[in-house]
């Protein structure tokens, strides 16, 4: 992986993407991780709520041999306005990776802005745990689930990406970061969404650069239907981020759940064999029914597991001398 940290796909591309997965795949085919990381303490800090990244995070360190230590931003003299750079400085004299979720109600793209003043003061390294802008640990799980389900060469294979939330001009970091992945593995990503629901353009515009040049497909519609046509899987992104929307916007939204749903007439339109993936939380009769989500098509818990098989690789690729070598 060419820099300390991962703060985005970019900053692994397309072989330290290849390398984490197939790490990640053998630690989950039952290799022995117990010594990777032995004697080494890896942080976790978090200013909004985490239930898979946090506790997958945490088991991931303990099955490599570290220890993990968790921190809200109000339990750290952070929240007192202690300077995130002076934050990030002290804390990298105790641990050796600093894991962060930091994701701004307020200013969208200051949570990632704060995790690049963190990585440029500490001195080891700091992991996108979900910010404004991106998710890539989320992502890396997906690739893993998506290999598991489809065979290794996802190339021919094509995956549809659902939502209809952008909170304020804001736009969710799963599919930026999703349409990064898929741009730099060459594979066939389609986003599809709402008028008025497209993603960041900085992104789709990166994508399509990176897509130029490795042959990826990443395509944006907004006729859904048309758009799950022949697909291999499904994937919705929540609704509903970290904010809570306004009146105004959840009648939209309500309104919208009428004709945007992930139904199991939509999957039957994918094919017989096409799955449902979901990151996680999601709301069933709001972007899924509960007979896609709860259904034989769902596979939703194989890719929260992934999480934590993803995050084991990458922090091993990040600290360990003995995971770099065999990679
Ligand atoms: N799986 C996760 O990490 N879930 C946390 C929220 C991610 C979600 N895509 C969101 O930003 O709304």
């Amino acid at each position: 992986m060419p820099g300390k940290d991962v703060l985005g796909m970019a900053d692994l591309g397309a072989d330290g993407i290849g390398a984490v997965l197939e790490l990640a795949r053998r630690m989950k085919a039952g290799e022995d991780t117990t010594r990777y990381l032995a004697g080494k303490n890896v942080g976790l800090l978090f200013n909004v709520p985490s239930t898979r990244t946090r506790v997958s995070f945490q088991v991931a360190a303990s099955q490599l041999g570290a220890d993990s230590h968790t921190y809200g931003v109000e339990e750290l003299r952070l929240a007192n306005r202690e300077t995130v750079e002076d934050t990030a400085g002290v804390l990298a004299r105790y641990l050796d990776a600093l894991v962060v979720r930091w994701y701004d109600m307020d200013d969208y793209g200051g949570g990632h802005r704060r995790l690049e003043a963190m990585a440029a003061a500490a001195d080891i390294p700091v992991v996108n745990a979900l910010d404004d802008l991106e998710h890539p640990c989320q992502v890396l799980g997906d690739l893993l689930t998506l290999r598991e389900l489809l065979g290794p060469d996802l190339a021919g294979r094509r995956v549809v990406y659902t939502w209809a939330y952008s909170s304020r001009q804001k736009t969710p970091g799963v599919l930026h970061s999703s349409m990064l992945a898929g741009a730099l593995l060459g594979l066939r990503f389609t986003f599809v969404h709402p008028e008025h629901f497209g993603l960041d353009r900085r992104f789709t515009e990166e994508a399509a650069r990176i897509a130029a040049g490795t042959g990826a497909e990443i395509v944006s519609r907004t006729d859904l239907e048309g758009a799950v046509s022949g697909a291999d899987a499904v994937y919705v992104q929540s609704w509903k981020s970290f904010e809570l929307a306004g009146q105004d916007e959840w009648q939209a939204r309500t309104r919208l759940a009428a004709r945007w749903r992930v139904t199991e007439e939509l999957m039957e339109r994918a094919g017989p064999d096409a799955v449902f993936l979901d990151c996680m939380p999601s709301n069933r009769g709001e972007e899924v029914d509960a007979d896609v989500k709860d259904g034989p098509r769902s596979r939703i818990f194989q890719q929260a597991e992934n999480r934590l098989h993803v995050q084991k690789a990458l922090l091993a690729r990040l600290l360990s001398e003995r995971a770099r070598g065999e990679g």
